[in-house]
């Protein structure tokens, strides 16, 4: 089992480039299961997620193609299944994403039931209301969710919560359903905005993605296109926080400053100096950083994915923060970890209250999820002695080449062989 290893690193700097999007390229991928011709995806993050979500497309009958580390072309002429099994599922939520096109395409889907996960038990009501509101008949038993629909009628759907999943996925159903679907109280995502780029490209009349109200025409079929994948903004958000909290000097290229805005305004309220530079932003961290209160919540809110590596940095800081965490209510597994280190975190409900200490120390920790993970590697970056991390498959899924990148801006990230007892 493989290892993450930080030592105490000095300011970083340099120069990293923030890879494509992973929450853009996973819904775009599913969503390539609706074209009759072949796409081309540029820019596609060389990570985990992609491989298995590639893995579903292949299962159900999709050509697959990889042309080089980041250019993917698929072929979904001919899809000839319509039931993605739980050892896909299981490896990954978002591959429960196929459910709308295959729904849109072949008038049903069988796709197992994606379990919760350590940040909470993220159900998929919303994706199902959505479905039966365009007159799919819903069907749930043995672990499987069964939709089916002789032909799909465009409506107005309401969601309870802007989930970005259930946006997607209705979305994806909508753009062959017979008439116009509005969906009210949407995500307003940026990857949500890629994936109906996408599909516009594709043929789709999507308008007003980016905001709440989501008005789709439903049109015949789609052909093929070329897409280029949005950059990442938690990848660049965690390379930002990295840079900051080392009182580093790192220009993050590749970096959308309009969809980082609630992370470069509570950096920036933490006293670090960002400007935009060319095609990304210029991040220089003070000596101490200075308290910040955090409430995420929905784009263009805080993000949530974002959560754990600010705890990282408000655990330096000079005096009292609070974080709030609203979109999953179990999102505070590094908490342990980080006291671990040395943190001082309390957790009162859906609260973390954060003490600033001088000095963190190393500690064996292990990655709970993915950004979990990330903060660890940024706590590590500040700590007297040696982080190792253990369970780095949750990093892998979200973070391309992450020792490598951090190495290049000059910190002591490495990547180790457990050695077999
Ligand atoms: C692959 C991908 O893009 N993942 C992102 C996506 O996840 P995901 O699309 O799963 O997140 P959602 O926006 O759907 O979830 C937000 C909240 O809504 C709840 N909910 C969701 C769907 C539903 O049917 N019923 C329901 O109650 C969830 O349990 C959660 O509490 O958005 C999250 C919120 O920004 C991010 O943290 C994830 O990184
Ligand atoms: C929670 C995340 O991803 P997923 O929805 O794929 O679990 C994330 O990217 O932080």
């Amino acid at each position: 089992m493989a290892k993450i290893v930080v030592e105490k690193s000095q300011p970083l700097k340099g120069t990293v480039r923030v890879s494509g999007a992973k929450n853009s390229v996973l819904p775009i991928l599913a969503a390539s299961l609706l074209a009759t011709e072949k796409c081309l995806l540029e820019d596609v993050p060389p990570l985990r997620d992609v491989d298995v979500i590639c893995e579903v497309l292949a299962t159900l009958g999709a050509d697959i193609k990889r042309l080089n580390r980041e250019q993917i072309e698929i072929r979904a002429h001919k899809i000839d299944d319509f039931e993605a099994p739980y050892e896909l599922i299981r490896k990954m939520r978002a591959s429960f994403l196929v459910m709308g096109p295959l729904l849109a395409r072949m008038g049903k889907a069988r796709i197992s039931m994606p379990g919760g996960c350590a940040i909470g038990t993220r159900p998929i009501d919303l994706h199902l209301k959505g479905f039966k509101a365009l007159g799919a008949t819903i069907t749930l038993g043995h672990g499987f969710v069964e939709a089916k629909a002789d032909k799909l009628i465009g409506n107005k759907i309401y969601l309870d919560f802007p989930s970005v999943g259930a946006t997607e996925n209705i979305m994806m159903a909508a753009v062959l359903a017979e008439g116009q679907t509005i969906i009210e109280n949407a995500a307003e995502e940026p990857e949500i905005t890629d994936l109906a780029n996408f599909l516009n490209k594709m043929g789709a009349q999507i308008k007003g993605a980016g905001t709440d109200t989501i008005k789709i025409t439903g049109v015949e079929k789609l052909t093929g296109t070329t897409h280029t994948v949005i950059p990442d903004r938690i990848e660049a958000g965690t390379y930002m926080v990295a840079a900051a909290m080392t009182g580093g000097n790192v220009l993050v290229d590749n970096a959308e400053a309009d969809h980082l805005k609630p992370i470069i305004a509570k950096l920036r309220e933490s006293d670090v100096e960002i400007y935009e530079e060319g095609n990304g932003l210029r991040v220089i961290g003070p000596k101490r950083l200075k308290p910040v209160d955090i409430k995420t919540l929905p784009y263009p809110g805080f993000p949530t994915d974002m959560q754990a590596q600010f705890m990282a940095l408000l655990s330096v800081a000079e005096g009292t923060s609070v974080i709030i965490e609203t979109v999953f209510e179990n999102r505070f597994m590094h908490v342990s970890e980080l006291k671990r280190m040395g943190a001082d975190v309390k957790i009162e409900g859906r609260s973390a209250i954060i003490e600033g200490q001088k000095v963190l120390t190393g500690a064996p920790v292990k990655a709970t999820d993915l950004r979990a993970g990330a903060a660890l590697i940024l706590a590590g970056l500040v700590s007297e002695g040696r982080t190792e991390i253990t369970n780095i498959e949750h990093i892998q899924r979200g973070y391309v080449d992450v020792e490598k990148k951090f190495r290049g801006l000059g910190a002591n990230v490495y990547r180790v062989e457990e050695e077999t007892k």
